[in-house]
């Protein structure tokens, strides 16, 4: 399979998009005119520097406005066309685009328009270029790509071709199984790109919210299945006019589209087994039974306050590491470990982030599978050196740098807990259990611009799926929060993306150098029991202004004395017409990171999303007289 991406998808000067692309595996670019033309150099250079960078130039692009004119502007046209191809000729490359006229004084008329197009051809085909007409979703008269086909037809040289993009076929809702009747060998060239689904436009939503296959809305697997169906055997290549990819980092754009296009094709392949020959296999998405553990770093002092926090939760420390200074506490299905060793992964995302998520375990079928599914779609492999008596754990790297460790039960590595770790006998400060049964979610926050990439990374490895985005309210700006959940919700992720560092997002951003975890929700099956024991062990709860339940009142039509309950225990709730949602928090600790404690009952899936402004302002006010940024100094010792 042949990978390949327009210049224009990527931030950045023209060496510097090259680096980026090459070091992401793309096989070849479209050279962009307005990138060459920005760039000082000759073009039979800048032919040299893509191939220096083992890139092919798989398509210059674009040739605007050519069919259909009236004469003198028709010859005017040929003559534009002319001095293209002596630069393609220089560049080394053989195919153009010619994207279908928008120009005012166009005529129309099928077979004008195919008359030009052969003539067009036959004056490439005497250079050994080739032609590839592309229906823009706007065009004046062309502006379907079974129009496009038809002109194509009926120009009927060998030398031109159709160009199909998935976003002019897709975002017209045109089905793109009107492809599957184009021979294959007529196609010139294949244009990938999603979209969010949001009314607009077409033109505004094309040159600026287009996203990678995956990132959007678009059936773009269905698109590319038809495309493979047909037998082409060409390119697939990105082109992805997006204003936030145009400012942001280019080699991280072009290891998110790398990864979009292995896992289009990886969907396709598993849906259109026939045609599929030519995209390499690999694992199957990942299918996650739970998380297994959580791993704090931290220092002493930290680890003793944080051991602090975790037992007014009610869990208990009930293991040591045999060879590391891990401690493993534990309530119900819950483990979190706490590293304070001076050395390795853990002791490094300490000095940068402070006290810490640093790691993550997942629960999966297959942690050899899984890992190698990830490396396959570009995801970073992790291990660091083990001590005598560990267990080799399947890892990779994860957002904000963090680790993800997998384990089966098809190994030792269910085992983790009784081999690498001895009991301890409860020490005389421990505390009951407070009915904590298991991780509900766990909310890593992230600049804005990086939760298309997280996203992708999620749902192009694990089996999960997106919920819709929804914005949450912080009286220092917004936070987008994107769940991701596996199909029975035994992982849920919750990926919130700050615009602003005035938000408690941003600030923990900011405060922490890009630590990912702020949040870790625990679930239980009494969320009033469970108050109840949080209260008798000293857990600081996070103070709930009265105006919320008046408001709460107001919107729920609350049985008996349930209001007053939810009051007294600073419960937040939420209900709709599944189930309802009851949920407590703690204040901040650290650079601003908090636990909730929630309960879902019936079928209710959501996140209580309509109480987080009143859970941050609560946060906030606490916040507004302190500057301290150490658990240790947070907590009583
Ligand atoms: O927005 C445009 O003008 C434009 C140009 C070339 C393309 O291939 C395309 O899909 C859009
Ligand atoms: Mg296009």
């Amino acid at each position: 399979m042949k990978t390949s991406i327009a210049t224009v998808s990527i931030a950045g000067e023209l060496p510097e998009k090259l680096s980026a692309i090459a070091s992401a595996g793309f096989y070849g670019i479209e050279i962009f005119e307005q990138d060459f033309i920005a760039f000082d150099g000759r073009p039979r250079d800048v032919g040299e520097m893509v191939r220096d960078h083992g890139l092919e130039i798989t398509l210059f692009q674009p040739f605007r406005d050519f069919e259909g004119l009236p004469e003198p502007l028709r010859a005017r046209a040929f003559d534009r066309a002319e001095r293209k191809f002596d630069l393609m000729c220089e560049l080394g490359v053989d195919l153009i685009l010619v994207c279908s006229s928008v120009h005012p004084q166009a005529i129309g008329g099928i077979d004008r328009a195919a008359a030009d197009l052969r003539e067009l051809g036959e004056r490439a085909a005497r250079r050994g270029l080739r032609i590839g007409y592309e229906a823009l979703a706007w065009g004046r008269h062309v502006n379907d790509h079974r129009d496009a086909w038809e002109i194509v037809r009926r120009a009927d040289h060998p030398s031109v071709g159709i160009i199909l993009d998935s976003f002019h076929t897709l975002a017209r809702q045109i089905d793109p199984d009107t492809i599957r009747s184009i021979p294959g060998d007529r196609i010139a060239f294949v244009q990938l790109a999603d979209a969010p689904r949001i009314e607009m436009d077409l033109f505004y939503w094309s040159r600026h919210f287009r996203v990678m296959p995956g990132e959007g809305d678009l059936p773009v697997v269905d698109f590319t299945r038809a495309i493979m169906a047909t037998g082409y055997d060409g390119p697939l290549s990105l082109e992805i006019f997006n204003d936030q990819f145009r400012g942001g980092s280019p080699r991280a754009i072009a290891v998110d589209g790398h990864r979009s296009l292995l896992y289009l094709a990886d969907q396709v392949r598993l849906a259109e087994p026939a045609v599929s020959q030519s995209i390499p296999p690999m694992p199957p998405r990942v299918s996650v039974e739970g998380v297994e553990f959580i791993e704090f770093a931290a220092d002493d002092n930290e680890a003793a306050a944080l051991g602090r926090i975790l037992s007014t939760m009610g869990f208990q420390k009930a293991a040591r590491h045999i060879a590391r200074d891990v401690t493993l506490w534990r309530q119900g299905g819950i483990n979190i470990v706490i590293n304070t060793e001076l050395e390795g992964f853990a002791h490094s995302a300490y000095l940068t982030h402070g006290t810490s998520v640093c790691d993550i375990g997942l629960r999966v079928e297959d942690a050899n599978a899984t890992v190698e599914r990830a490396r396959a779609l570009g995801a970073m492999s992790f291990s660091q050196p083990r001590f005598e008596g560990e267990l080799d754990i399947p890892a990779i790297r994860g957002v904000g740098g963090g680790v993800m460790h997998f384990i089966d039960g098809n190994s030792e590595l269910a085992r983790v807990w009784d081999i690498e770790f001895q009991p301890l006998p409860a020490g005389p400060d421990a505390r009951a259990d407070a009915g904590l049964t298991r991780v509900d979610h766990i909310a890593q926050t992230m600049n804005y611009e990086e939760m298309l990439t997280w996203t992708l990374f999620y749902t192009s490895i694990f089996d999960v799926a997106k919920a819709p985005m929804v914005d949450v309210v912080d009286p220092g700006g917004l936070v987008r929060s994107q769940a991701i959940e596996s199909p029975d919700r035994t992982l849920r992720l919750t990926l919130n993306g700050a615009e602003s560092h005035r938000t408690l997002a941003g600030r923990f951003i900011a405060e922490s150098f890009g630590s990912s975890v702020q949040h870790l929700a625990f679930a239980c099956d009494d969320i009033f029991a469970t108050a109840e024991a949080l209260l008798k062990n000293g857990f600081e709860v996070l103070p709930i202004s009265p105006n919320y339940y008046d408001d709460l009142a107001s919107r729920f039509d609350l049985p008996g004395d349930l209001l007053g309950r939810l009051r007294a225990a600073n419960i937040l709730f939420d209900a709709d017409e599944r189930g309802q949602f009851f949920q407590l928090y703690s204040r901040t600790y650290g650079d601003g990171m908090f636990f909730e404690i929630l309960e879902r009952r019936g079928g209710y899936q959501g996140y209580g999303a309509a109480n987080a402004p009143h859970r941050i302002a609560a946060q906030k006010r606490l916040l507004r007289n302190t500057t301290q940024t150490r658990w240790s100094q947070q907590t009583r010792a």
